[in-house]
Order: C-alpha cells, then structure tokens, then sequence
C-alpha cells in the first residue's frame, strides 16, 4: 500500500452525476483534496463502465488520488485499482489473492467489530464503518454510533472509514473519535456546480490538516 489511507473518500453516485457531471465534478473533487475515489454504479452496462472508471483513472493519476472500484473484481483486475466489497459481495481473501498485495481493498463492517477482524485477517488494507448518520443516499444502511470509531481505533490496526450521512457538521467528530477517512457521496456531490463540489472537497480535506 504506497498512498497513505487519510483525508476525503469521496464516493461517486450514478443519479447525482448524470447529465455530463461525472467527469467535472469528480475532477473538481480531485482538485479540493479528495484522495480516494470510489467508482459505485450498480447498473449492468459492462462497457459504459469500463470507459467510465478507465476515465476516472486516468483522473485519479492525474491528482495522485487512488481509485476504487466498488463491488466488482473483474472490473478492478482489469484497471489494475482497487476494489470495495460488503458482506455479500464475495471473499476479500480472494480479492487480495487475484489484485495482489500493493491493491487498496476495503471492507465494509457496519457496526460490527468482529467483522473487521475478520476482514482484516482476510488482507483488507481498510475497514468501513457505518452509517452514522442519515444517509440520502442509503438511508436503509444498518446504524452505527461515533463510540464505535473509538472501540475500532483500539482494537483494528488498519485504517478506519466511516460512512453515512458524513457531512461537513458531521464529520469533526467522526474524525476526533478515530476515523482516518470519511466517505461521502451527498455532502459532496448533490451540487448545483462543480466550483461548488471543488469548495465542498477543500473543507472536507482541511479538517485532516491538523
Ligand atoms: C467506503 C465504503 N463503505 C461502505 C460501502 C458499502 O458497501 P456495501 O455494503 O457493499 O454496499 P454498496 O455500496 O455495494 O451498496 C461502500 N460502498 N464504500
Ligand atoms: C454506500 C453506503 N454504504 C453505507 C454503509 O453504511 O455501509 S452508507 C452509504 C451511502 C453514503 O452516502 P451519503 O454520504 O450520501 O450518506
Ligand atoms: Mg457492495
């Protein structure tokens, strides 16, 4: 793993930035600070795809971000970036085993402390905890409270993520109690310009400056 896993995961949405707003809005987001960007379309249009994270690549090159492409192996191997999985989206063993050791791969763990064990006696190189708060985007998520972040901090020696409902009010707390990144998708990109997105991604990474 060479990129420090700290600051702004920003998190793409397929219905926020539809119409042309994928690409601007996620190289306005690169430009504020943003240091990993996950790639999460849940759509089956294989080819749109792969020209849209190969894009997003290519964006991330640029900024020295690195991407992560949630849910889908094949599509990860294939860029050669790093991949996202949840509970039902197959082994982080074999993850590990096909993308090798330098691939970022994460987790997610809910609330759950020995589900992060787990992942990372599996070779997760992070572990996701959520949802926080309200989620706009998936306001179904399992729940997790802020004290959980202190008990993962003490326990799990690898970088910790925490997701749902983070927004800029939110998130100070979040990191005061041990979260390494936070991960957002509305905060960030429900925005009416991408100048709006750039401003939004800089307050997010300022609150790591410290
Ligand atoms: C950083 C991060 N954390 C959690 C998730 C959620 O993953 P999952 O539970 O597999 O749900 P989907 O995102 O696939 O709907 C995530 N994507 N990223
Ligand atoms: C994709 C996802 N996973 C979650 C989890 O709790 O595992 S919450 C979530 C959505 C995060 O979006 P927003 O920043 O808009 O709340
Ligand atoms: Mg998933």
């Amino acid at each position: 793993m060479n990129k420090p896993l700290r600051g702004l995961y920003a998190i793409t949405d397929s219905q926020l930035l539809a119409g042309g707003r994928l690409l601007p809005y996620v190289a306005a987001a690169l430009a504020g600070g943003t240091r990993l960007l996950q790639y999460r379309d849940k759509s089956a249009d294989a080819a749109r795809r792969l020209d849209e994270a190969g894009a997003l690549a290519e964006l991330c090159a640029r900024h020295g971000a690195a991407l992560i492409v949630n849910d889908d192996l094949e599509l990860a191997a294939r860029l050669g970036v790093g991949l996202h999985l949840g509970q039902e989206d197959g082994s982080l063993a074999a993850a590990r085993a096909r993308l090798g050791e330098a691939a970022i791969i994460g987790g997610t763990c809910h609330a759950r402390l020995d589900l992060a064990e787990r992942a990372v006696a599996e070779g997760a190189s992070y572990v996701a905890f959520g949802r926080f708060f309200n989620s706009n985007t998936k306001p179904g998520a399992p729940a997790a409270t802020p004290e959980l972040l202190e008990q993962a901090r003490a326990r799990i020696a690898r970088p910790i993520v925490a997701i749902g409902g983070v927004t800029l009010e939110t998130a100070p707390g979040l990191i005061r109690r041990g979260a390494d990144m936070v991960a957002v998708i509305h905060a960030l990109f429900a925005a009416d310009s991408a100048a709006e997105v750039e401003r939004r991604a800089r307050a997010f990474a300022q609150l790591f400056a410290t």
